[in-house]
């Protein structure tokens, strides 16, 4: 199927975000399409699904041309697209999930399970996705395989062009492997693949041609034995970048977090690890290694059954221990004697770096922290309360008063609330930190919102007062780091934190969190990018089925060791 666009435009409110775009397609090609957070790549993919109209432009499909609807019309069209978003019922099976409108039935109308089953198992392994268990309720997969059910719904019947919004960003090892060889198998079969992703190096081995798109326009159209990452780079960002991730330093100070003998049963076991200030520590593992699990449970979000999770308060500079080298490979029983677990009151914060203090301590010279701080030093102390064999946060709120943030890697669903402003969701976790009296200070809150809206970089710059759901989706991703960076916490957990997001603005995150780790903030990363994973950290923590295989050193190791650790298979 060939596919065309001509002089497409659209505009939301008056503001025009796609300004005249044409775009040729056809079929066996893949088709990438790059561009910074807010380049106008989803709303191009919106088009192309019939889920919104273009203002003004054609599009044409094998000659004819075609106009879009609804995203019935796409479909009828045998257009598919797959969101960045997911959009499956997490109540129901991976077969109902897969099925839903196409079940096979029994004679009376009964639905037949044992047949939608076989034919849902069939459908992925087919795919290449026969690792899915259909009959597994899809709210207990992994992101990752939920990703891979959204890709297989999609080619549940035919498609003739499919359309891919980042469909890699959560996947890594054999997933990846098993979306790439589809891809070919699509291609082979005379699809149409649009291929929209930040991952650069992908677009490179994937694509058969690349169109780049800047603000609105196509800037550049191309083909990957033509050009490479950082030319792609430069006429994305539109300047060169020099150094991707910044030089790590050698020396930690104390212990911040310290996580001993975590086990939550089926999803990780006797997990130990700790992390000093200063310290940043990736952790990598693939598709159900319980990583993320792990996350949310050191966060209170989910119970453990056995282990301790417990943040210190701090009362040293980073700086501290410089000498001493990064093995990482402290257990966790090198955990300090005044441990915290939620029950001190906030003043023991104090003196932890930027992302700690109340005001007892002199005005820091930005203006914009010295607002934050006098937020931070009215925020509740958490309350301690141990569980049999188990010391650790019970709750969400527990973990924040005690100094930790989570940013989770399903922004739209645990990260913002889509129908509120950015402002709100900014200062979701501090709104009753900028009080004057007994008000909400408004004045201060829309500073400090302000104030990270720049220091991100967020897009459009006056987005304050718009709807979050309204932002590019790298551009939320921001506005949760934003979020969690105003909380000022000790230790910071990031699950994902540059999903989506562009590589100019990923150079901006992690040097961001270099400069907080800089600062004294203990920082675990979390991802499933190897070059990210090796890049930004001092060591890396490596998790096989629920547990910790590996701990390295990051100037140490390379990208197979960690992968070998990943899957068991080390020396
Ligand atoms: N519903 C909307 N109302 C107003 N503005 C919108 C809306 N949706 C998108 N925009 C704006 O349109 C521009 C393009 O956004 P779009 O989501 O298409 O970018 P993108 O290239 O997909 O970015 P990302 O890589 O971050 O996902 C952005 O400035 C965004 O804020």
């Amino acid at each position: 199927m060939s596919l065309e666009l001509r002089g497409v435009r659209k505009d939301y409110g008056g503001v025009e975000v796609l300004h005249g775009v044409d775009l040729v397609g056809h079929p066996g090609e893949v088709l990438a399409v790059v561009g910074a957070n807010g380049a106008g790549k989803s709303t191009l993919i919106r088009i192309l699904a019939g889920a919104q109209p273009m203002s003004a432009g054609e599009m044409w499909m094998d000659g004819e041309r075609v106009e879009l609807r609804s995203p019935h019309d796409a479909h009828a069209r045998g257009i598919r697209t797959v969101y960045q978003e997911l959009t499956l019922v997490p109540q129901l099976s991976v077969t109902e999930n897969l099925l839903m409108g196409h079940f096979p039935r029994r004679r009376g109308g009964l639905i037949d399970w044992s047949a939608a089953h076989a034919r849902a198992g069939e459908l992925l392994e087919s795919i290449g996705f026969g690792a899915i268990d259909p009959c597994t309720v899809a709210g207990r997969l992994t992101v990752a395989r939920q990703q891979m059910v959204e890709i297989a719904k999609a080619l549940v019947d035919e498609p003739r062009v499919l359309v891919l919004d980042e469909p890699s960003a959560v996947l890594a090892g054999s997933d990846l492997d098993s979306l790439f060889a589809l891809i070919r198998r699509l291609q082979e079969r005379g699809v149409l693949v649009v291929y929209v992703s930040h991952r650069l190096a992908e677009v490179l081995e994937l694509a058969t041609s690349i169109v780049v798109i800047k603000d609105g326009r196509i800037v550049e159209t191309t083909e990957p034995a033509r050009t490479g990452e950082n030319e792609l780079i430069r006429l994305m960002a539109g300047r060169r970048l020099e150094q991707i991730y910044p030089d790590r330093r050698a020396g930690h100070g104390e212990v911040r977090l310290s996580v001993s003998g975590l086990t939550r049963g089926g999803e990780f076991e006797d997990v130990s690890f700790s992390v000093r200030s200063g310290e940043i520590v990736g952790l990598f593992g693939l598709v159900g290694s319980g990583r993320s699990e792990l996350a949310r449970c050191v966060f209170g979000a989910e119970p453990a059954s056995a282990g301790q999770v417990h943040v210190r308060s701090g009362a040293e500079p980073a700086s501290v221990d410089q000498g001493r080298a990064r093995s990482g490979a402290e257990p966790a029983s090198a955990a300090p004697e005044h441990v915290r677990s939620g029950a001190e009151p906030d003043r023991a914060r104090s003196g932890a770096g930027p992302a700690v203090r109340t005001g007892a301590e002199s005005p820091p010279a930005d203006p914009a922290r010295a607002r934050a701080r006098s937020w931070a030093g009215s925020l509740s102390p958490g309350r301690a309360r141990g569980r049999s064999g188990v010391v650790g946060f019970r709750t969400p709120a527990e973990a924040i008063a005690a100094g930790l943030a989570l940013v989770t890697e399903d922004r739209k669903r645990t990260g913002l609330v889509l129908g509120m402003s950015v402002l709100d969701n900014i200062t979701l976790t501090t709104l009753y930190s900028a009080t004057r009296g007994p008000l909400i200070d408004t004045g201060l809150r829309r500073g400090n919102v302000n104030d990270m809206i720049d220091r991100l970089g967020i897009q459009p710059s006056g987005c304050a007062s718009m709807p979050v759901v309204n932002l590019s989706g790298g551009n939320q991703q921001k506005a949760v780091l934003a979020k969690w960076l105003l909380a000022e916490p000790r230790v910071l957990i990031l699950d994902e934190p540059t999903r989506g997001v562009d590589m100019a603005a990923r150079v901006d995150i992690y040097r961001m969190i270099d400069d907080l780790a800089r600062q004294g903030l203990a920082v675990l990363l979390i991802s499933s990018d190897l070059t990210e994973v090796l890049g930004a950290t001092d060591r890396v923590l490596v998790m096989n089925q629920g547990r910790i295989t590996g701990d390295l050193r990051s100037d140490q190791t390379t990208e197979d060791e960690i992968l070998a650790h990943s899957i068991g298979r080390t020396a």
